[in-house]
């Protein structure tokens, strides 16, 4: 039998073409909201952070694609939000905005001849809730990573992992305003220059860069050698591709990572021939669940600095600590 051409000599192949399909599709939905976004769009979290009706919708999408494309695999996914805020009588309106969204998308793209229904709508955002852990087949999703970004009309990506026996073995990232072409970042882009960069990596196979859009994939990945600020694993995108050397991470302590915030970017860098640990020095643990398990801080860089900064961020640590013991 004949394979499709991404589907030959990539033992995930299939998976790589539904979860780039999702990633696409959620970032349709994502440009088409932060076009014209409503302060009545945006909600807050529990923990005060924002979340928008484009992470609900972009989640919808994503879990009802790769269900579409894969529909012999059993199905679990570890995604960022659950659908308990949308539940309540007050949120009744924004619900069905969603749900408008989500339909006029399908539509929009014209693969499926489907709509959902508010219920859809619901239990296709719970679909997200799994525990992952060291067995069996996980997505992790962060629907929208850098919602604040988002909100504010810069950067942030739609992030998509396959874990696999305990291992991100696939990594799709969609950023939608991230200029295809490296130096469009650094020199703030030119007028025609095409925005929208789909980075994506599989265990074994490389990483690749190519328009959102869905053209060939343009150039294969590598680490190379300014700072840029930027929110959202589009840093992972950029570091991959050389826009920069080192992305670091270093959040207060206490502060737990999730796994979305880093399945899908990390493998594009390690792909792409770069490094990413936690600040001792080890590889992150994407098998314990929601959470990483990690010492704290997470560097991305290539294997030439790697050493280097980790000796910086250990030094630093310990003068931290050293002055908060002496407070
Ligand atoms: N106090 C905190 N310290 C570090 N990271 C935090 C944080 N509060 C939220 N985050 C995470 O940081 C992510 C954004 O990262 P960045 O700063 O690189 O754009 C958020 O992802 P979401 O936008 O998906 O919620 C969120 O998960
Ligand atoms: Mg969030
Ligand atoms: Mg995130
Ligand atoms: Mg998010």
């Amino acid at each position: 039998m004949s394979q499709a051409p991404e589907v030959a000599g990539n033992p995930y192949g299939a998976e790589l073409a539904a979860a780039k399909k999702a990633v696409s599709l959620a970032a349709r939905l994502c440009q088409r909201v932060q076009r014209d976004i409503l302060q009545s769009d945006i909600q807050s979290k529990v923990d005060r952070t924002p979340v928008t009706v484009a992470d609900y919708g972009s989640q919808v999408l994503v879990s009802l694609v790769l269900k579409m494309e894969l529909p012999s695999q059993s199905f679990s996914m570890i995604a960022e939000e659950d659908s308990k805020d949308l539940r309540s009588d007050a949120a009744q309106e924004i619900l069905e905005h969603i749900t408008n969204l989500v339909n006029e998308t399908i539509v929009s793209d014209g693969s499926y001849d489907i709509s959902l229904s508010k219920d859809d709508v619901l239990s296709a955002i719970d679909g997200g809730k799994s525990e992952g852990g060291p067995s069996g087949r996980h997505w992790i999703l962060d629907p929208i990573d850098g919602t604040k970004g988002f909100i504010r009309g810069d950067q942030y990506a739609v992030a998509l992992g396959l874990l696999d026996e305990g291992k991100v073995v696939l990594g799709v990232l969609g950023c939608p305003n991230l200029p295809l072409k490296s130096s469009s970042i650094l020199n703030s882009g030119h007028s025609g220059d095409l925005v929208g960069s789909l980075f994506s990596a599989t265990i074994g196979c490389g990483a690749e860069v190519e328009a959102i859009g869905g053209s060939k994939p343009e150039k294969k990945l590598g680490v190379q050698a300014p700072p840029v600020r930027m929110d959202s694993q589009a840093k992972y995108g950029a570091l991959a591709r050389g826009d920069g050397a080192i992305f670091m991470r270093i959040p207060h302590q206490g502060y737990r990572e999730t796994v979305w915030d880093h399945a899908a970017g990390s493998i594009v860098v390690t792909e792409a021939g770069g490094m990413v640990k936690d600040a001792s020095g080890n590889d992150l643990d994407f098998s314990k669940g929601r959470h990483l398990d990690r010492d704290r801080g997470i560097i991305a860089t290539n294997k030439y600095l790697m050493p280097l900064v980790l000796k910086a961020v250990q030094e630093a640590v310990k003068e931290e600590q050293y002055a908060t013991a002496l407070v």
